[in-house]
Parts: structure tokens; C-alpha cells; sequence
């Protein structure tokens, strides 16, 4: 079935794609895995002849595949025309260069057709400053291969021969303009930085969540603004900010780039910045696909990634999307095993109030500290703040005690509510 070719495919790149499964990965994730790759394949323009999957402890050291299993990728790549072999793994400078040879073929590995989608769908200035230097990072220790495709062409010159020149100029090249880049994004990110100040006091949303979950139409249906979303892997590379009004608060919510499994840690590394929103936002909205088998892993996936970026530790509301696709039967399962989580529907605007009232309901029970004077004889009003928040501070000016404490916003509403009743005019130092 694989081998059917529409006419509209017959001008893209035909690919094959190689994956391994052993101990710790079952054949079932493996086969996912490729579909995976399958997607991230044809978004980079290619189209898939051939997947294979081999049964393999460890990788081979220097094939990967090990040499029988290379000869035969040589002979299908033959027979079915394929240009490119595409491994959902990463591979090191001497298996790729080794597979290079054995094959006649392109060869790229996951960090690679990752880092030339971002490549391509890169428009602002940010994404693609921050795509080339992922790019030019994830190149510099390879280099050493084209040398020794040189050398070989040269018949097999000694170790100072013109390949390493070449390298060593390739390298200062590279290495002068991963400076530059890094300047220029140091420059992109002031700016930024001045661009979110004054929106300081208001609760901060961020979407996070799989690529492809439906953050942009989930941003989308919430906001009614027109954020680019598409049935693609990284339809988004940048951060959008939008203001939100709800019933009782408005809130920033901003949509932003996806995950996946692997992710470059380069790319994690230069898209740090894209990724403020989420590390300062006050609430994050994981949202995940609920019609995908694998959406318990792409939960833990994304849980990964946030450690990796430092956005921990954050209130969270778990949203599972594309309810719309789900039998009843499903739905109930993920109810119970889940209990928390909001059910929505971005596309079918189904579970939107629920949601909102979820953020508001988070909100409410969202902590803030105050500093407050208070005259002694207002016991109630310093009674209430013992018993309701975490006093942190306690001192005595004359008649007045104050008090520097965390409250639950639901409580401070509350206590402003008290202090009016009494009549104190507290003040919030
Ligand atoms: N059936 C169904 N499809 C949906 C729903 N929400 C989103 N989709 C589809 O899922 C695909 C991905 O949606 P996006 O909003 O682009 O997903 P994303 O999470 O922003 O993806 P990236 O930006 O690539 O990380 C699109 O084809 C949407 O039309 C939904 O509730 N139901
Ligand atoms: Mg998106």
C-alpha cells in the first residue's frame, strides 16, 4: 500500500524510514514512533515508500543497523527508488557517515528533519535566528565527516591534508557566526522584555501541549483571533499573546510552539526565550489530544519538556481535546482515570465554559502576598488573617500591627470585603 504513489506525490522526496525496538521499547511504540516520523516526514515535503523496524538490543556502533540489515536498506532503497533514509533516532558522525557510504543515499536522523522543518516554517525574525543557531550547533561537531568524504576523494591524504583546512575555516566560520546569532537574539529578547512589561499585573495563560493537540485552535475558539493552526507537526514556532476576557477576570493567554518526543535539546536550548511565556505564566493549559492512543506518553512528554525549560511547578489545568472524535465509552474512561482534567472540543466549541470556569476557579484559589497596617482594635479583621493565610511578617507601630502574608485570592475578596464592613481604611504598604 505504501508503494501506491498519487500523482500529486510524484514530485516529493521518497523516503524511507528506520527505526529500532528492544528491551525497553515494545513493537507497538516502535510501529507509533514511525507513524510519528511518518508525519514529521511528510511535513518536511517527503513522502514515505518504506518503513522499517528491527528488532535490536543496542544500536550498532558504527551502522547503526548493523552491516546485513545495511545492504539490504541499500538494495529496497534500489528497487524503489527511494533518495533518502530518514532514522528516528539520533545518530552519531560515524554512523551517519558510515550509512552515507553504505547506501549512496541521504541520510538524516530525527534532530535533523526536526531542526529543517523548524528551518522552513521559521517566518519572524526570532524563529529563524534561533532555528539557524540550532542548526549551526547541532552541525559543528559534525563537520568531521565531510572531511573524510574529502580525504577519500583525494585518495586518502595524510591527517593535514586540504579537508582539514577546510574544516578548521568551516569551524571559525561557524563558530564567529553562532556569535553573531547570539547577540542578535540577546537584542530580539530586550526588546521583548520591554514589549511585556505594563501587562505585569494581569494573570498570565499559557498553552502548552504535544504538536498538533489543537493549541492554536483551542487559542482560536477562546479568543475569536485568527492564530495559524493546520493539521502539520509545528504549525506554530512563535509565542502569540492575546487578552482574554471572562466572566470575572481577563487574563493573557498566549499559544505557542509544540512538543514531541526527542526534541532537539539545541532547539530546546534556542527557543528558551520563545518559551518566557510559558516559564512566567501563572497558569498553564496542557493541552492534549484525547483521540491519540498515545496521549498518555505525550502527557509525560510534555511534563519532560517543562523540566527542561524550567516551567515547573505551575498551577495546571489538564485539557483533553478533540473530544468530538471520542465514543462515549472513551469518554467516561478518561473521567475516571483523569478526574481533574477538562474535556473540550477546540474545533466543535464543545466544554468551552467549563473550561473558563476551571481558569476562574484556579485563579481564585491563586496565592499573592500584601502588606497591610491594620489598627489592633480591628481584631477580627487580624483574626481572619491568621486563620485564613500564611502570616509572614508581624510587627507593632504603636496602635496599628502590621502584616506582610500570602492569601488565596478567593480569601482576599473576602478580607477587603471584611475591612470595608468595619471600616478600616487599611492601607497596602
Ligand atoms: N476533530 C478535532 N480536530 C481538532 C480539534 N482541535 C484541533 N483540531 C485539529 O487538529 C489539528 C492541529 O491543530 P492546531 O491547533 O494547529 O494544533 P497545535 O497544538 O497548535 O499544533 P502545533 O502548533 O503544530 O504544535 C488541526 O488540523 C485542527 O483542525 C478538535 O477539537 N477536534
Ligand atoms: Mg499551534
Amino acid at each position: 500500500m505504501l508503494d501506491d504513489v498519487k500523482n500529486s506525490d510524484i514530485e516529493r522526496e521518497r523516503v524511507a524510514l528506520v527505526g529500532l525496538y528492544g528491551p525497553d521499547t515494545t513493537r507497538f511504540q516502535a510501529e507509533e514512533y514511525l507513524d510519528e516520523l511518518e508525519l514529521l516526514a511528510d511535513t518536511a515535503g517527503g513522502i514515505t515508500v518504506e518503513k522499517i523496524l528491527q528488532n535490536k538490543t543496542h544500536p550498532d556502533v558504527s551502522t547503526y543497523i548493523g552491516k546485513g540489515k545495511l545492504n539490504e536498506l541499500k538494495r529496497i532503497m534500489g528497487e524503489k527508488n527511494i533518495d533518502t533514509v530518514i532514522f528516528d533516532d539520533d545518530l552519531t558522525p560515524t554512523q551517519l557517515r558510515n550509512i552515507e557510504k553504505g547506501t549512496d543515499g541521504k541520510v538524516l536522523d530525527r534532530s535533523s528533519l526536526i531542526l529543517d522543518i523548524f528551518a522552513g516554517r521559521a517566518k519572524t525574525a526570532a524563529a529563524k535566528t534561533q532555528v539557524e543557531l540550532a542548526q549551526l550547533q547541532y552541525l559543528l561537531p559534525r563537520l568531521t565527516r565531510y572531511w573524510t568524504h574529502l580525504s577519500r576523494q583525494k585518495g586518502g591524504i595524510g591527517t593535514k591534508g586540504p579537508g582539514e583546512t577546510q574544516i578548521e575555516t568551516d569551524r571559525r566560520l561557524i563558530g564567529k557566526r553562532i556569535a553573531t546569532l547570539k547577540e542578535k537574539l540577546e537584542k530580539l529578547e530586550k526588546q521583548r522584555t520591554t514589549q511585556r512589561k505594563g501587562r505585569e499585573d494581569m494573570v498570565r495563560i499559557s498553552l502548552v501541549g504535544y504538536t498538533n493537540a489543537g493549541k492554536s485552535t483551542l487559542m482560536n475558539a477562546l479568543t475569536e483571533t485568527g492564530v495559524f493552526a493546520e493539521d502539520r507537526l509545528f504549525a506554530t514556532l512563535d509565542s502569540t499573546v492575546r487578552r482574554h476576557e471572562m466572566e470575572n477576570h481577563s487574563v493573557l493567554l498566549s499559544d505557542t510552539v509544540g512538543f514531541i518526543r526527542k526534541l532537539p535539546h539545541n532547539l530546546v536550548e534556542s527557543f528558551k526565550s520563545t518559551l518566557d511565556e510559558v516559564r512566567e505564566a501563572d497558569i498553564l493549559l496542557h493541552v492534549v489530544d484525547a483521540s491519540s492512543k498515545m496521549a498518555p506518553e505525550y502527557i509525560e512528554v510534555v511534563e519532560e519538556t517543562l523540566e527542561e525549560i524550567e516551567a515547573t511547578n505551575k498551577r495546571t489545568i489538564l485539557v483533553f481535546n478533540k473530544v468530538d472524535l471520542l465514543d462515549p465509552g472513551k469518554v467516561s474512561e478518561l473521567k475516571r482515570a483523569y478526574p481533574n482534567a477538562v474535556l473540550v472540543s477546540a474545533e466543535q466549541r464543545i466544554g468551552l465554559k467549563e473550561l473558563e470556569q476551571s481558569i476562574e476557579d484556579m485563579i481564585e484559589l491563586e496565592y499573592s502576598t500584601h502588606t497591610m497596617q491594620i489598627p489592633v482594635s480591628k481584631y477580627k479583621a487580624v483574626a481572619f488573617i491568621h486563620e485564613n493565610a500564611n502570616v509572614e511578617k508581624e510587627s507593632y507601630e504603636g496602635t496599628d500591627v502590621e502584616l506582610t502574608f500570602s492569601i488565596a485570592n478567593k480569601d482576599f475578596k473576602q478580607l477587603s470585603h471584611l475591612l470595608d464592613t468595619i471600616g478600616v481604611n487599611s492601607e497596602v504598604v
